[in-house]
């Protein structure tokens, strides 16, 4: 049975009083391990969802999860930060890790499914080492690399492939061996990474894997920025600046709602939004402003991701955007700083998909 011997790498409940309501799920951090259990409940008729997650868990994460047991019986989350994803230049070091904080929160949500009489339930997290995902070479983040990669080209050097030219050769590949591994019914990915979700919603295809890829819609902060573990390093001045991309977004929607269908006539609000904060910015102090560099706004289609120079109303099209927010050249005393003390450049990206219209 599923918590029979289990005890070294069970979470159990922290106090006495939530005994009743908290039960253990599974750690494992070995693939043999989970594989027998996978294993154990395939025999059993279950069904297993699976969230690739990078840890620092946050409500968009648990959206996912929440509808991970809407959907399964059994919901895997992996909370794995993989190094091919990450350039060399990148934040691979600092990424946040909050383990005892993911683990209470996944422990707290599910008995808000049990309490809320949810069938299915978390029951567990796959939490593997480096030498465990990349048994032979070492997993390399130059280019062309040593190791086994699975490339989907050209849809992985568009948009942000082409500021982070690893970063989708990273992701199909974890994901690849974290399907194998897990082999879940379905997979559960945040539409905030919208073009990550085209990505794998490709290599799933492409590759005749038997999994269901479920888009969850994105959580946002109440102004509007959508949530996202590097959130941390932004300190309260450029967190309030930082929503400047939802703004810009938003803007083009409404233009696009309100029946623009021009690649241009979409465009030229958001564009206008960012010129108009970015000038707000330069007219104050250094020690009260911040900068920031726009990567790139992009209308594109669906399925691809290529440019468009309009939106075909029948199949809508993906309004997408990656801002850099600069380091904080000068600080104040009094001001609230983000992880790192906003030394550190943060790529924010967000998207809106524009429906078809009738
Ligand atoms: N705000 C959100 N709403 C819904 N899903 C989200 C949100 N943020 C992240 N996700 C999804 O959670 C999954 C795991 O993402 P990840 O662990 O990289 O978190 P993240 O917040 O996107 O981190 P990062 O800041 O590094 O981009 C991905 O499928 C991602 O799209
Ligand atoms: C899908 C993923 C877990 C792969 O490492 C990561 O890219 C993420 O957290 O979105
Ligand atoms: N949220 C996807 C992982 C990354 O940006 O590194």
């Amino acid at each position: 049975m599923a918590f029979v011997n289990r005890a070294a790498r069970t979470i159990w409940p922290m106090r006495i009083s939530h005994l009743v309501l908290k039960r253990p799920f599974h750690v494992f951090r070995s693939i043999p391990e989970l594989r027998s259990h996978r294993r154990d409940l395939l025999l059993d008729g279950k069904t297993v969802g699976l969230v690739p997650t990078m840890g620092a868990l946050h409500a968009g994460h648990l959206s996912l999860v929440r509808r991970a047991a809407e959907e399964n019986s059994h919901v895997f989350v992996s909370i794995y930060v993989n190094p091919t994803q990450f350039g060399q230049n990148e934040d691979l070091a600092s990424y946040p890790k909050t383990w005892d904080s993911d683990l209470a929160l996944l422990r707290d949500l599910d008995v808000s499914l049990k309490q809320s009489g949810n069938s299915g339930r978390v029951e567990a997290v796959f939490a593997p080492t480096t030498k465990e995902m990349y048994p032979t070479l070492p997993p390399d983040s130059s280019l062309p690399g040593k190791g086994t990669f699975v490339t989907i080209t050209p849809l992985a050097e568009l948009l942000e492939g082409r500021s982070r030219p690893v970063f989708f050769r990273g992701v199909a590949t974890v994901c690849t061996k974290l399907f194998n591994i897990v082999q879940p019914e379905r997979v559960y990915f945040g539409q905030k990474d919208v073009q990550q979700s085209v990505v794998i919603k490709r290599l799933v295809r492409d590759l005749h894997m038997p999994i269901d890829v479920c888009i969850i819609s994105t959580e946002r902060e109440a102004d509007g920025l959508a949530m996202s573990s590097r959130n941390v390093y932004l300190g309260e001045r450029r967190r309030q600046v930082g929503v400047v991309l939802s703004r810009a977004l938003r803007a083009a929607e409404a233009a696009y709602e309100s029946g623009v269908q021009d690649r241009e006539g979409i465009l030229a609000p958001a564009h206008a939004v960012l010129d108009d904060e970015a000038a707000r910015q330069s007219r104050m102090a250094e020690d009260e402003s911040t900068r920031f560099e726009v990567d790139y706004i992009s209308l594109a289609d669906p399925d691809n991701l290529e440019e468009i120079q309009g939106v075909r109303t029948s199949q809508g099209a993906v309004l997408s955007g990656a801002i850099k927010m600069l380091p904080l050249t000068t600080t104040r005393i009094d001001e609230i700083l983000g992880q790192g003390e906003d030394k550190l450049p943060v790529r924010l990206i967000d998207n809106t998909i524009l429906m078809p219209k009738p």
